[in-house]
């Protein structure tokens, strides 16, 4: 099948052009001026709009056993929702359970996967450790093609890890040359301000930020930061929320240390005014962890973005219904921590980003697609608009302009954190590998069409490691022999 964009500004994360883009069988064969279609080709006149590479969402929970229950959106309506919103990509989470082999879990969410109506990866969560773990570890990075291990320093006594775990882990991930991601809030301190608030009274939602201050973030980002540096690993820390733990990754990386930043959308723009709300619905749609922070954090989070010290934009989509956010009635720490964002992500963040000056349309394009591409060592398959890349794209009206209403969403929830949102810029048509799965409001993909990236291993990245640590490690003293 042969399609070819005509009359666009092509967007890429290092230079913007007005060209053409040409696509056979799904990949990219030609960017150029005045390129000809060739016979029977699909024309789609982009009409000076911009071509950006499709929107790749590194964080996604979607069918996912948790709290006791399951995430509301699964792989077909999120990955519906994806598409809506300018994204073609997303990777999720494999949890397996206590003492669930990592293959068995992988097989399982391959299943979930089946119903992707775009391309999907998976990360591999590491929830317990023995032997075991070890050994699988190997054949989830070259069989499965995984290259990143997930670590949740919270959520004490179901998916926690304590730092011995971590520091196994994260010496496994080095040797492998995998890349270990942290949920970096230090699980301890959250359980014991949660039993706090508790007692105090402090029964509502609100009690949920209460007992995740950016203190525990921060402590657990520096920890985190150190413990990988020790195992001699690089490190990605998920939905980065707040100024204490963004500067621990600028020092971090300021000290040469591979250090990654995602700030989600919603800290972006939505803050913790959102809990103080009387209505109890309303307040325990917005319980995530970590939770919206006061707007100082959002300042920090927005510089680095510009500044680059921050990489990636993702959702951490984990969407709950109403119904299921009332399970935590009369109680906090039973409301299921999530919210959706996946159709929003893109364009929020054009709004709040590039329509006031905060990022240029690449720096968009780098948060968005490209950065995140590079990390995940799927880069320039995804995450440009450049020949022999898979032909993710999208075509971005500047000027269209919509609302977010839960009424018009592609998710399953009944509710939209950003509802009422006023965004300009929205994707007009959405390309995932070369065919048209989204025009003018509607999904056209099915359930399967999305299909499963494999992503190797970065041995460059490990030995590069691996060679500093030992030009840098300690070494004994040699001393003349003492004669007793
Ligand atoms: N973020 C959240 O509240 N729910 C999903 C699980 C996680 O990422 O911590
Ligand atoms: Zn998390
Ligand atoms: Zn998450």
């Amino acid at each position: 099948m042969t399609l070819l964009i005509r009359g666009g500004t092509v967007v890429n994360h290092d230079h913007t052009r007005r060209a053409d883009v040409l696509i056979e069988d799904g990949t990219i064969v030609a960017v150029g001026a005045k390129l000809e279609a060739p016979v029977g080709a699909e024309v789609i006149d982009a009409g000076g709009a911009f071509v950006l590479p499709g929107g790749i969402d590194p964080h996604t929970h979607l069918d996912m056993p948790f709290m006791g229950t399951y995430s509301a959106d699964d792989f077909e309506s999120g990955t519906t929702a994806a598409v809506a919103g300018g994204t073609t990509m997303v990777v999720d989470f494999c949890l397996p359970g206590p003492g669930q082999s990592l293959l068995a879990a992988y097989q399982e969410w391959r299943h979930k996967g089946e119903k992707a109506v775009a391309d999907y990866s998976l990360h591999m969560a590491i929830t317990w450790w023995d032997k075991q773990v070890f050994d699988e570890m190997e054949t989830v990075v070259k069989t499965y093609g995984i290259n990143t291990f997930k670590h949740f320093l919270a959520y004490k006594g179901a998916l926690m890890v304590n730092d011995d775990e971590l520091f196994h882990s994260f010496s496994r991930c080095a040797g492998l040359g995998a890349l270990p991601l942290v949920h970096a809030e230090n699980g301890d301190i959250v359980f014991r301000l949660q039993q706090h608030y508790f007692d105090l009274g402090v029964t509502g939602p609100e009690g949920h930020s209460y007992s995740r201050p950016p203190e525990v973030e921060g402590e657990a980002t520096n920890r985190a930061i150190m413990i990988a540096d020790m195992a001699g690993s690089p490190l990605y820390v998920v939905h980065t929320s707040c100024r204490e733990s963004h500067e621990a990754i600028a020092r971090a990386r300021a000290a040469g240390k591979r250090v990654f930043g995602e700030p989600l959308i919603q800290h972006l723009v939505l803050d913790d005014r959102e809990y103080q709300s009387k209505d109890w619905d309303y307040a325990a749609r917005r319980v995530m962890s970590p939770p919206f922070r006061d707007r100082s954090h959002q300042a920090s989070l927005w510089a680095g973005l510009q500044s680059g010290s921050l990489q990636v934009v993702a959702t951490d989509h984990c969407a709950f219904t109403t119904d299921q956010k009332r399970f935590g009635l009369g109680d906090f720490r039973k409301i299921p921590n999530g919210t959706g964002g996946l159709e929003d992500r893109m364009p929020v963040l054009w709004d709040a980003g590039v329509n006031t000056g905060r990022l240029t349309p690449e720096e968009f394009v780098a948060v968005t697609s490209t950065n995140i591409a590079r990390i995940l060592n799927i880069y320039p398959r995804k995450g440009a608009v450049a020949v022999g890349s898979d032909a993710d794209l999208v075509v971005w009206d500047p000027e269209a302009t919509k609302t977010v209403s839960a009424k018009t969403q592609k998710s399953r929830i009944d509710y939209n954190v950003f509802e009422g949102y006023r965004c300009r810029g929205l994707p007009a048509v959405t390309i995932s590998r070369g065919r048209v799965v989204y025009r003018d409001g509607a999904v056209s993909a099915k359930p399967g069409d999305g299909q499963y990236v494999e992503r190797p291993a970065f041995p460059a990245v490990h030995v590069a490691n691996a060679t500093w640590k030992d030009l840098t490690r300690p070494r004994g003293v040699e001393r003349l022999e003492v004669t007793p």
